[in-house]
């Protein structure tokens, strides 16, 4: 599935009332199944464009549009996620998207199985408890299926997280600094993996990260500032 932001503007409301541009990037395009990182210094507004793109946010002006599927199955043609009411945004997210976070989110109660299942409930698709299985088998967590996460290291955990994340077979994968808590050699390690799996689904990747070992491994390297107008404010 192919992404393309059309003159999208965000601002929040500073303390004192005022306006604050975080957001205005004229023109941005992912293609079907490419793997991008997006860099930027900290406070620039990339987890800001991240939730934009997810309909975790709405933008003040601006499309956010996705295009295809690759699949076949549910083809979305053309959708403008930010022209939808927020019922459809996660109805779309649910089928469409999967998103890693820095830290994993994982929920405490429910074992790694259990929340990679939690990954499908929201979708169209019923859940499917052979490809949660084969997920983890491939993260290198076949045996520890039935692990809560507290018993887990902290690269374990991330790595259900990105099991999660594909659950649905994503179209787009959205990553915000995935690999921000993990030592060197772990972040490798599940960057492969979220890399190996995009590619097995045919998902495109979108991949936030200031860590520039991270960042060379990708294809293709965006800088925030120079898409955003907003950061030379
Ligand atoms: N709810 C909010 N209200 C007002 N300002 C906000 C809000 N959320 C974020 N901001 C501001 O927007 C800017 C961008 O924040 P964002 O979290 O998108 O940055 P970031 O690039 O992801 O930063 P980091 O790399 O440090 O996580 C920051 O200056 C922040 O202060």
């Amino acid at each position: 599935m192919a992404l393309r932001l059309e003159l999208l503007k965000k601002q929040y409301v500073g303390p004192d009332g005022s306006a604050v541009p975080v957001i205005d990037v004229p023109e941005f395009s992912l293609g079907d199944s490419e793997q991008v990182a997006l860099v930027g210094g900290s406070g620039t507004g990339k987890t800001t464009l991240l939730h934009l793109i997810a309909g975790i946010l709405t933008p003040d002006s601006g499309r956010i549009i996705f295009s295809g599927t690759g699949d076949g199955e549910a083809n979305v043609g053309e959708s403008d996620i930010a022209a939808l009411s927020e019922g459809q945004r996660d109805v779309f997210r649910g089928r469409n998207l999967g998103y890693i976070f820095q830290s994993h989110h994982l929920l405490p109660g429910f074992t790694a199985l259990e929340n990679v299942l939690l990954g499908m409930s929201f979708t169209h698709r019923a859940a499917d408890p052979a490809w949660a299985k084969s997920l983890l088998k491939e993260v290198g967590l076949g045996e520890r299926l039935h692990y809560k996460p507290a018993k887990l290291s902290v690269g374990q955990q991330q790595r259900v997280a990105v099991a999660r994340a594909l659950a649905n077979r994503p179209k787009l994968v959205l990553a915000d600094e995935p690999t921000g808590a993990l030592d060197p050699k772990t972040a490798q390690q599940v960057l492969a993996l979220v890399r190996k799996l995009c590619d097995e689904v045919k998902a495109s990747l979108l991949l936030v990260s200031h860590d520039p070992a991270i960042v060379e491994q990708l294809p293709r390297r965006v800088s925030l500032a120079e898409l955003n107008r907003a950061s030379m404010v």
